[in-house]
């Protein structure tokens, strides 16, 4: 049997072809398109049509290919969401969570319901653009004729099979879920004026959707199309698709962002994981997400956007590599770098704000980019032993990020943790994993773990220099403890 993932990342989309061929898993990409969001008027959509045809698009290659009998799951990233009136037809533009709209919502919303009661609620991180603080500055005019709200890719799978569920690893991020409860959330839902009957019903990964819908996209069509859902939060796939084993690893699925953390068969939800912002996300087979959002390759993919000429992420690492030496300590999770108009001037200013060198040529920005990375990488992963009492031995990182040879490296001198990078597609994989254990091809999350194991290049990195990673990280809270200060 064939399986398609559709995997639709921030920065970018594809569609990967997964089968099994002589006891291994092999994957093709077939379709590899640009995502971004645009700006209107400073106000930031993404183009879902746009994604809907690049999907169409990566299906006549599947059918060219000469495959009429497939089944295809649908992650995306988390957290935005498509409002949907009585005739299921879009109310508006879908809001990208860069949008600055929501820059100060968390202060609102905490007005009335505190901090500490909506963790307890949700287990969710307070995260400026979750999906509680979006519509809470959503127009109350669009609410009303509102009769479902839906994640993008619940809607993706709506469009392709007109079948609406609430799938529970992207609902999760929404902070909207009682993590004691599994239900909404009322008096959550009573602040942003929704009720838990526009949210279509949930839905668990491995479930099946529906067949794509003939008549709406008989050119399109493979005759034979079954769309599963999967882990549709992108995150949540790329986590099944990890090839973590036993109690004492951890993850960074790196790519527009980081995010570190580890699977737990409970939500971890008291002080310290609020004081730190660590996450509880649902994942698939009844897994928590616990981690944490760290900005990310977002930084060095608006840094290549501002510059003159055109550089590859392969010259940025290998510029990077030429300056050994750390130069700047900078708190890239400052909201400041979330969407600022020019990367590189941000970098600047926040330096000289600072006192600290200014990064001018390629090679000083990557350094300080990837750098500051990876001593908040390690910071995390002493964060998570401290919060959970347990040692963390290996660091999967997987995603784009895990190409990075020079983050990779300097995170094992840092964290003195193993580091195994890859597979660089773990999120399409986890996609196509829980379509597979869906079918019964793979009997389990474990067995898929020990499949990807066998069946992709995993890439180990020992802590070999020895850094004094204490000294950095303090040198680093000091700066950004100062910089708070100056705030
Ligand atoms: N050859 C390379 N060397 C180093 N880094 C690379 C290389 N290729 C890609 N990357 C990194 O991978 C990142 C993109 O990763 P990926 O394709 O997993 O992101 P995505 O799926 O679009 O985003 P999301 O995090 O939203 O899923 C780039 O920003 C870049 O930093
Ligand atoms: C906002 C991000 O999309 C989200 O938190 C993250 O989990 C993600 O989706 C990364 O692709
Ligand atoms: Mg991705």
């Amino acid at each position: 049997m064939i399986h398609i993932a559709v995997d639709i990342g921030a920065s970018s989309g594809r569609l990967v072809l997964g089968k099994m061929e002589n006891g291994k898993l092999v994957i093709e990409e077939i379709h590899r398109f640009a995502n971004g969001f645009t700006t209107q008027n400073e106000t930031c959509f993404w183009d879902i049509d746009h994604l809907l045809n690049e999907i169409l698009k990566g299906l006549e290659s599947a059918k060219k290919l000469g495959y009429d009998h497939c089944t295809l799951g649908i992650d995306t990233w988390g957290t935005d969401y498509v409002l949907l009136d009585d005739n299921g037809h879009r109310v508006q533009e879908v809001f990208s969570y860069r949008d600055k709209r929501t820059e100060n919502t968390i202060e609102k919303v905490t007005r009335t319901l505190p901090k500490e009661i909506i963790y307890q609620k949700t287990g969710i991180q307070f995260l400026s653009f979750n999906t509680l603080y979006q519509l809470y500055e959503e127009d109350i005019k669009n609410l009303k004729v509102t009769r479902n709200v839906m994640t993008v890719p619940d809607y993706l799978g709506y469009c392709l099979t007109g079948k609406k569920v609430t799938e529970v690893t992207s609902a999760s991020s929404m902070q909207l879920l009682n993590v004691n409860t599994k239900k909404f959330d009322e008096e959550l839902l009573n602040l942003i004026a929704l009720s838990k009957d526009q949210f279509p019903p949930f839905a668990n990964p491995g479930e099946r959707l529906g067949k794509l819908m003939k008549e709406r996209f008989s050119t399109f069509d493979l005759p034979n199309t079954e769309v599963i859902i999967v882990a549709s939060h992108d995150t949540a796939s790329a986590i099944v698709g990890s090839p973590g084993n036993g109690e004492k690893w951890a993850y960074i699925s790196s790519g527009t962002w980081s995010l570190l953390g580890i699977e737990s068969d409970k939500p971890i939800v008291n002080e310290l994981a609020l004081k730190n912002n660590y996450t509880n996300e649902w994942g698939a087979y009844g897994t928590y997400r616990f981690l944490k959002n760290i900005i990310g390759m977002w930084v060095i993919q608006e840094v290549r956007r501002h510059l003159k000429e055109d550089y590859n992420f392969e010259q940025f690492v290998y510029e990077a590599e030429k300056i050994k030496v750390c130069r700047q300590f900078i708190n890239f999770n400052d909201k400041r770098f979330l969407n600022p108009e020019n990367m590189i001037q941000e970098i600047q200013q926040y330096c000289r704000e600072t006192n600290q060198e200014i990064p001018h040529t390629v090679g000083e920005l990557a350094n300080c980019i990837f750098t500051n990375m990876s001593i908040i990488y390690a910071m995390s992963i002493r964060q998570i032993e401290e919060i959970t009492g347990k040692s963390i031995e290996q660091l999967h990182i997987v995603g784009g990020g895990a190409k990075n040879e020079f983050v990779n490296q300097l995170t094992a001198d840092l964290s003195g943790k193993t580091i195994y990078a890859g597979p660089t597609e773990a999120t399409a994989i986890g996609n196509i994993l829980v379509q597979m254990i869906s079918g019964n091809e793979i009997s389990d999350l474990q067995t898929a773990r020990q499949l990807i194991e066998h069946s992709f290049l995993i890439k180990k990195y020992e802590p070999k220099e020895k850094i004094e990673s204490s000294s950095l990280i303090e040198k680093f809270k000091q700066a950004i403890s100062m910089k708070e200060e100056c705030k």
